[in-house]
């Protein structure tokens, strides 16, 4: 009987093959009392010594075969072995309880791991996961044990562990392992981020898998939809076939498109970037071929710890994310708090309607030393690529023009205090209040773009929380009342010669977008991946013809009339 796991989707593509079980438990370590704590110490100084020799020929390894981004995280390991919080709270350990080194590392490492675990932040919790892998190797040389990696492998196979760290990850062989399926990990973890960039299917944070399969059965990992299936059955095995045949020749025509601009089939140019959380997406961007970033949501960068992030510390995010998009346009967005994203350490008071509260560009104008320290590194960071800075939830244009004054006071400071802005940047807004939507024409005297964000737009159109299952019926992206707005954006955009794009999920929606391109959005931005389907959909549509139909959809009355007539003009395309 066939079984079916349901796990994150880590990494795309269908795969079929037999379990390779990764015993990659925790190591034994029993409490040892020592008489001679000089000669353990330097059992653990020598322990940390190999690990570290391990860890630079991974890091060169790693360097060489997958690039430099991936390496450091090699490199970050080191620094967790010569981090002296940890090496010397060890050293403490054994000198002053009398205790093996295995057990004071053991120790010591566990407490660090738990308060990394607890932390209200996927990617800080799996920082947990890099010092879990520093400690093992550290242990598996005090005890002469192992790692249990499988580097000699001679079938194909699919890992599935409780978890992959990240130098088992890389030290899988990738002409053998096909695909692997973890108990741990979110879609941020590091062997997610390495599967996606090695093109290996995978589906993480499965919760049991190592305990429902067992070695050698065969499985189907489809990392689209992150669903293992275990023990398949002949029918279930022949469908799946036949999906990874047409997903091949799918990646293969997409492929094509990765280094080229998105064209209209009559030769308008559109842009398709990518939404970002963290610099740590940016792989996925470049793979994707993505023309820019369209919206960092910077509120990453202050989640997960408990005080705000340092002016250098954003400064060097904002800077490695302009980089490596090498030119292209990158647009940021100010802190956009509030709603349902908390910041614990804020301590704000409890509201009724915190989507229709005290959040966003509204608490930056009140609480402005936050403000000023995000301004002022984005300035700073302005000099390395092409940045565009962006404002969220702006409702009047009061707000737009005092977040302006304040962007332009730090600026002004900043030259009094001898710095040299070398780079033009843009500044404008996110359309997302129907308010700034209905005065797009005003707002377009002022701001050098407007990205609509659809996500709150159509809550706030058609009063219907985008939270809430209950009234989920009602968030519709498609309604003529959100498609009027968006219409009127673009309008009053073009009228005054500013561009305009879209954010929210609705740009890389394949229903949405013969719409919003006949409508003459500028740019698209979507999650990495939708990038590009969306390149070759639009490239067989003319924007032209679309823009005949949009009349047509506007003076329709409801959203299914918009869906089935797009949906029927789509099959045309199709064919
Ligand atoms: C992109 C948007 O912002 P967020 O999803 O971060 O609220 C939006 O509202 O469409
Ligand atoms: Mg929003």
């Amino acid at each position: 009987m066939s079984r079916k796991i349901t796990g994150v989707k880590a990494s795309a593509g269908i795969v079929i093959g037999k379990a390779l079980l990764l015993d990659n438990s925790d190591l034994h370590i029993q409490s040892v009392l020592v008489e001679d704590t000089g000669a353990e110490t330097s059992r653990f100084r020598e322990a940390l010594e190999k690990a570290k020799e391990d860890l630079l020929d991974i890091s060169e390894r790693v360097e060489q075969e997958l690039g430099t981004e991936h390496a450091d995280i090699f490199r970050a390991h080191l620094m967790v072995l010569e981090d002296p919080e940890l090496v010397d709270t060890v050293q403490a350990k054994i000198e002053q309880e009398k205790v093996n080194a295995e057990h004071a590392m053991h120790e010591v490492a566990q407490s660090f791991i738990s308060l990394f675990e607890q932390m209200d932040n996927e990617y800080m919790r799996e920082r947990a996961a890099d010092i879990r892998d520093v400690t093992k190797r550290v242990l598996s040389h005090l005890m002469g044990v192992e790692l249990s990696v499988p580097s000699q492998l001679q079938d194909e196979v699919i890992i599935v562990a409780k978890d992959l760290t990240p130098s088992d990850t890389a030290q899988l062989d990738r002409r053998f392992v096909k695909g692997f399926v973890t108990d741990i990990g979110g879609r941020t973890s590091h062997s997610a981020i390495m599967a996606r960039s090695m093109g290996i299917p995978a589906v993480v944070g499965t919760r049991d898998m190592t305990r429902e399969a067992q070695a050698g059965v065969t499985l189907i990992v489809d990392g689209h939809e992150g669903i293992v299936i275990i023990d398949p059955s002949e029918k279930e095995i022949a469908a799946y076939q036949e999906q990874q045949i047409l997903y091949d020749k799918q990646k293969e025509e997409w492929a094509q498109l990765v280094g080229t601009k998105t064209m209209s089939r009559d030769g308008h140019h559109v842009e398709l970037a990518a939404n970002i959380g963290s610099p740590l997406d940016l792989d996925d961007v470049l793979a994707n071929g993505a023309e820019g970033v369209g919206l960092f949501r910077t509120e990453f960068l202050y989640m997960g710890r408990d005080e705000l992030p340092t002016e250098e510390e954003q400064f060097q995010a904002y800077k490695q994310v302009l980089e490596q998009m090498d030119g292209k346009p990158v647009v940021i967005r100010t802190l956009d708090i509030g709603g349902d994203k908390h910041l614990p350490y804020l301590d704000l008071p409890e509201e009724m309607n915190p989507f229709l509260g005290f959040r966003a560009i509204r608490l930056c104008l009140d609480n402005q030393d936050l403000f000023r320290t995000q301004l002022r590194a984005l300035l700073r960071a302005s000099v390395h690529g092409n940045l565009k800075i962006m404002f969220p939830m702006i409702a009047t244009l009061e707000e737009f023009r005092q977040a302006k004054a304040v962007l332009e006071e730090e600026k002004q400071s900043m030259q009094d205090e001898g710095f040299v802005f070398t780079q033009p940047f843009e500044v404008g807004i996110m359309v997302e209040i129907p308010a700034a939507a209905m005065m797009a024409d005003m707002f377009a005297n002022e701001v050098d773009f407007f990205s609509i964000g659809t996500n709150d737009l159509i809550q706030y159109t058609l009063a219907a929380d985008r939270m809430n299952e209950r009234v989920a019926y009602l968030y519709q992206p498609y309604h003529p009342a959100v498609l009027r707005l968006i219409r009127q954006v673009i309008e009053a955009a073009h009228a005054k010669g500013k561009w305009v794009g879209m954010c929210g999920e609705m740009a890389g929606d394949l229903v949405a977008i013969p719409i919003l391109l006949g409508m003459g959005l500028d740019e698209f931005s979507m999650s990495a991946s939708s990038i590009l389907p969306a390149r070759q959909l639009i490239s067989r549509m003319s924007r032209d013809e679309k823009a005949k139909d949009t009349e047509q959809i506007l003076s329709m009355s409801t959203s299914q009339q918009v869906e089935d007539f797009v949906k029927t003009q789509l099959a045309k395309t199709d064919n």
